[in-house]
């Protein structure tokens, strides 16, 4: 029973586990969910030129991704001829496209998610899964992200801040908008690449940021983040009950040289931006 890793905080403050290599026995734990028979909803958007990262996006998390458990892929998309046909999926894993329309910004895109998962989840997801993960495309799996990461309401830490005081956390500061997180409150600052968890609470996450983001929308106000914003005020108010820890959303920009980061599971692939 001695305590794996002594070198990173495992729990929070309201008792939730923070999900790091060591922290968990992927035999036990796998284990432990498999007589569940779960299907786990994943979302993923890939509107214009992104859908040149659904190949290697899809390809990796047949790799990594929830193996041994029910998968069902939902590509949003303007372009469903762009979707790659012959990514060969393993037993008990599905795809379906969901036809988006396309956004001139890019803000525009990543915000209106929000919206389309929530009316996803009611229209059909929430007869389809148990659990819904929520990811960016532009990102690939490196290693197992799997079972450990199932709870009700999951989030990841962002790997550009875990280190920093909570005063230098990117939330919105301004106001005038939904958003805003006051100085002396907050816990951590998620990264929007990846969330999700039960199809119940994920839910009332993404109506209500979907809803804070059209009350901004109508004064005029887009927060410093968009949805990443918003997804940050509604985890300060509602706390999540699993956290993952940046080896579930590390960035390639950074590097492999930190030392707390025994593994890099799934991260962001360097994109040209002004692209
Ligand atoms: C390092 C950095 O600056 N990160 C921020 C940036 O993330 P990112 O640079 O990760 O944003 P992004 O360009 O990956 O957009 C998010 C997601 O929206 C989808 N998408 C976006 C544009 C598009 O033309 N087509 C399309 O399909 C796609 O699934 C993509 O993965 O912006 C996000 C919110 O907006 C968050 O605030 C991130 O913290
Ligand atoms: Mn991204």
């Amino acid at each position: 029973m001695e305590p794996v890793r002594t070198d990173v905080l495992t729990v929070t403050p309201w008792l939730a586990p923070i999900v790091w290599e060591g922290t968990f026995d992927p035999l036990v734990i796998d284990e432990a969910f498999r007589t569940h028979n779960l299907t786990i909803a994943t979302t993923v958007f890939a509107v214009g030129k992104y859908t040149r990262f659904l190949r290697d996006f899809l390809e990796s998390a047949e790799k990594h991704f929830m193996v041994g458990l029910d998968v069902h892929y939902y590509v949003f998309t303007d372009l469903p001829g762009d979707v790659p046909s012959n990514v060969t999926l393993g037993v008990g894993r599905l795809l379906s496209i969901v036809k988006v329309m396309k956004f001139d910004r890019w803000q525009e895109i990543s915000l209106r998610r929000m919206e389309l998962i929530q009316t996803a989840i009611e229209d059909h997801i929430h007869r389809e899964a148990h659990y819904i993960f929520c990811l960016d495309v532009d990102m690939r799996f490196h290693g197992r992200v799997g079972s450990e990461a199932l709870g009700r309401l999951v989030a990841a830490i962002h790997p550009w801040f875990y280190m920093y005081p909570r005063s230098q956390y990117p939330y919105e500061r301004r106001t005038v908008s939904t958003a805003s997180v006051p100085e002396d409150q907050g816990d951590f600052y998620y990264q929007a690449n990846i969330f999700g968890g039960a199809l119940e609470d994920v839910h009332r996450l993404t109506k209500t940021c979907r809803e804070h983001l059209e009350v901004d929308k109508s004064v005029g106000v887009e927060a410093v983040w968009q949805e990443e914003s918003h997804l940050n005020w509604y985890l300060v108010k509602n706390k999540p009950t699993k956290l993952l820890s940046p080896e579930y959303v590390w960035d390639d920009a950074r590097g492999g040289k930190a030392k707390e980061i025994k593994l890099v599971r799934f991260s962001s692939v360097i994109k040209n931006k002004a692209e």
